[in-house]
This record gives structure tokens, C-alpha cells and sequence, in this order.
């Protein structure tokens, strides 16, 4: 199920200041829960464990001197396994908890010192909460459950109405307003928590475990579905999960924690290829790199390439060069016009046709950002490397079994920035 089109939600142009300043901006975040959080904290300081500190304080160790940026449109993925400290700080960043010590900013404002009248306006007007519990209200209808933030800051029924109509249908709900939330399943009831969000247009959602409690199938669709929504609100996302494969799926960057620190931020690639240390490369060990390659980086110079308009000796001449048995054919654009194999090139020599003319047009083209995945199918079912274009045809290059064999073994493939 896509996304309807909606007039209320336009992306919002990322003025053209450089350079860009984060909208969230986190530094030296510590929580202690218990009573004595001076002692742990002078206990951490002396290098004691989390469990030692509770042992000997009853006091718990939730973060520790947390720093990172989030900047706007971004999603930035909280990942680690439970009680790492995950959701400990998202509830930091709205405020649900008071932060021990530390600073965070939201679009440039301190908020751990702030009374809670200005929390208000400021979870009210920035930030959107989607919980794994869907936390509806179950006495109201659809409708209501997500015109309640808008209810809630005293907007006349007609309007708050009109504008849940119309999340409603951004996220797949048209029609279903009316009715009660313990008739919905459980994907339904988080389009109605993900609707309930957007409904008072927050720049930033937050999003806690969100999609855990789904069937692996709807859990998807929701990653697809949100994938598709940032790509037209970016919005900017700070999601939290235990799962490595959702954080890789949604995360244009990812905070890996543990005990309350966070031990690695960094693209996908980054933490996948170049873990910073002998956690995150455990934690990323039975990743599936063909999940995360893609054409592009493992392809290779489209050479020997031939002209349409060259003769069936220059090919020939190419494949002897090259000593390879097929040549990939490209026109004045190099738009990609299919291929020529030794056997077709020697028939043409002897029959006096042209290159043009002997051109096999089936062979495996993917585009640029195809995953490796698809592309091993196509490989595996083709005697010919596959040929990587762009959007306008254009041959980009060709990525050969070997090269995917590289990227699977680690070695980077066989990737040499071509094109
Ligand atoms: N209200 C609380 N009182 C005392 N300790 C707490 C409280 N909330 C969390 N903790 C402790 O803080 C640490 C971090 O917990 P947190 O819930 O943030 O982790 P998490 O990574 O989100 O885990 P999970 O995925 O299980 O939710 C844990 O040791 C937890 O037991």
C-alpha cells in the first residue's frame, strides 16, 4: 500500500546556508536512575563497571557522556541490545526523563534545564511519538485518536478533522476513520500512531521500537512506507531499534550502544566495512554485504567498450586485445546498445554486416543503485557480466562475478571508482 498525495504536507526546502547546523545536538548526556547518582558517577569516573556501580550504589548507569549531532532530514538510528540504553535516551531528548547532567538542543534550544510550560510548546510544535505499544486511545475512534494532539491545543473540530482525513489517507487509511482502534491489526494501528504523529506536522518524530511488535511481513511495508514518506516530508527521524537489519534499512546514519555509550556513529557502509572496534565488528558479523553493495560500488570501467558505428573487425580486434569473447556496444551518447559475441562478430566479418546490425539487445542491464543481491541472479543465469547504466541508458560500467565475490569476502571487490 503507497502513500497518498497530501497539500498539507510539501517538503520543506533545507535552506541553503552552509554550513547546515544539526537541529538536534547532544553532548555529555548522562542519566543515573536511583538515588545516589554523585557516586556513581564518581564510581564511573574511577573506571567501575555499570553492574559494580549498582551493586555497591543501587544506583543504574543508563548513559554515559552521550555526544552526537542529528541534522535535518536525517535518519538517525539508535541501535543496541536491551538495556543499552536505547530508548533511556530518546526519552532524554523529549524530555519524559531528566537528564543527570549534559546538554541537548533542539533546533538550537537548551531544553534540559527548561520548565515544563516551555516542554510543552516545544514537544508540541517539534516533536512527533511513536511508540511500539501504538498507545491508542481505545474508547475513541481512528479519527479522534489522531486529531487528539491537535484537540489538545484547541483546534476547532472541523479543522482537526479535515487534517486527520488527510493524514489518514497519506498513510494508507482513507475510509477508516470511523472506526475503533481494537478492530484494526497491529499494522493498521501503527499507521494510526505513525498518522496520530504527523497530524500536528512535527519536524522531528521519534520513534521508540516502532515496528518490533510487527509480523515480520507488515514489518516491512512499514519500513517501505516510511522509507517513502521521508522521502517526501524529510522529516527528520531519530528511530530506535534492536534489529540490525531495520537499522541498515532505515538509518542514513547509525549509533551503535552499549552501556549506555555509543561506541560507533556512522553510515551503514561505515559501520558494516570499517567497525571501529572488536564490538560493532561481532555485532555486524553475519551481515549479508550483498544487502548493502550495490551496482555502483563494485562495477567496473566499461572497457573494451565498441562504437555502433565501428566495424566488426575493431571488435574482434578488442576481443583479442582483451581476450575476452564478447563486446559491449554503445552509440555517439554511450547509450547502451547491447553486446557482440566473438562467433556473431566472425559470421559479420565474413558476411560484410556492419556491428550494428549483429547487436544482441538481451543482455543484463541493471541500474546504478540496483543491490548486489538482484544482480547475483542475473550473473548466475548469464555467461556476460552485467552492464550498470544510468538513467538516461548510458553505459556506466560492468560488474563481473568477481567482483561480488570480493564484496561477499570482505576485500572491498573489485571496486575502482569507475566511470
Ligand atoms: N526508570 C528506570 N529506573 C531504573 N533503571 C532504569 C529505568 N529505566 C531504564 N533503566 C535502566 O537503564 C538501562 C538502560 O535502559 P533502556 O531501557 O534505556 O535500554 P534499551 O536499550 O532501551 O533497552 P530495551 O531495548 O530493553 O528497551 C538499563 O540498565 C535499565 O535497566
Amino acid at each position: 500500500m503507497k502513500l497518498e498525495g497530501s497539500v498539507i504536507f510539501e517538503k520543506r526546502p533545507i535552506e541553503d546556508t552552509t554550513p547546515l547546523q544539526p537541529i538536534i545536538r547532544v553532548r555529555n548526556l548522562t542519566k543515573v536512575f536511583g538515588q545516589n547518582p554523585e557516586k556513581a558517577l564518581e564510581l564511573h569516573r574511577r573506571g567501575r563497571s555499570k553492574q559494580e556501580i549498582l551493586e555497591e550504589t543501587g544506583s543504574t548507569l543508563a548513559l554515559t557522556s552521550v555526544s552526537f549531532d542529528v541534522m535535518p532530514g536525517e535518519t538517525f538510528v539508535l541501535m543496541g541490545l536491551s538495556g543499552s540504553g536505547k530508548s533511556t535516551l530518546l526519552r532524554c531528548i523529549n524530555r519524559l526523563i531528566k537528564p543527570t547532567e549534559g546538554e541537548i538542543r533542539i533546533d538550537g534550544e537548551e531544553i534540559v534545564g527548561m520548565g515544563q510550560e516551555e516542554l510543552r510548546m516545544i514537544r508540541r510544535r517539534k516533536l512527533g511519538m511513536i511508540f511500539q505499544s501504538f498507545a491508542l486511545l481505545p474508547h475513541r475512534t481512528v479519527l479522534d485518536n489522531v486529531a487528539f494532539g491537535l484537540e489538545i491545543q484547541g483546534v476547532p473540530v472541523e479543522e482537526r478533522h479535515k487534517k486527520a482525513e488527510e493524514v489518514l489517507q497519506m498513510v494508507g487509511l482513507g475510509g477508516y476513520g470511523a472506526s475503533m482502534p481494537g478492530d484494526l491489526s497491529g499494522g493498521m494501528k501503527q499507521r494510526v500512531g505513525l498518522a496520530r504523529a504527523l497530524t500536528s506536522d512535527p519536524d522531528i518524530l521519534l520513534m521508540d521500537e516502532a515496528f518490533s511488535a510487527l509480523d515480520p511481513l507488515i514489518r516491512r511495508d512499514m519500513q517501505d512506507e516510511l522509507l517513502d514518506l521521508q522521502q517526501r516530508l524529510e522529516k527528520t527521524i531519530i528511530f530506535v531499534t534492536h534489529d540490525l537489519d531495520e537499522a541498515l534499512k532505515l538509518g542514513d546514519r547509525i549509533a551503535l550502544m552499549k552501556d549506555g555509550a555509543i561506541v560507533q556513529v556512522g553510515t551503514p557502509e561505515e559501520i558494516l566495512t570499517n567497525p571501529e572496534n572488536a564490538y560493532v565488528e561481532k555485532f555486524v558479523a553475519d551481515v549479508d554485504l550483498t544487502r548493502v553493495y550495490s551496482a555502483s560500488d563494485v562495477m567496473r570501467r566499461p572497457e573494451p567498450v565498441a562504437r555502433c558505428t565501428a566495424g566488426p573487425r575493431v571488435a574482434l580486434h578488442l576481443m583479442e586485445e582483451h581476450d575476452i569473447g564478447s563486446v559491449f556496444v554503445v552509440d555517439r551518447e554511450r547509450r547502451l546498445k547491447g553486446l557482440v559475441t566473438l562467433e556473431d562478430t566472425l559470421k559479420a566479418v565474413r558476411a560484410g554486416r556492419g556491428l550494428g546490425e549483429i547487436v544482441t539487445t538481451e543482455v543484463p542491464t541493471v541500474a546504478l543503485d540496483t543491490p548486489l543481491t538482484d544482480i547475483i541472479s542475473l550473473i548466475a543465469g548469464s555467461p556476460y557480466p552485467v552492464a550498470v547504466v544510468d538513467d538516461e541508458s548510458r553505459l556506466r560500467g560492468l560488474v563481473f562475478r568477481g567482483a561480488i565475490l570480493g564484496a561477499l569476502a570482505r576485500k572491498g571487490g573489485d571496486v575502482d571508482g569507475s566511470a
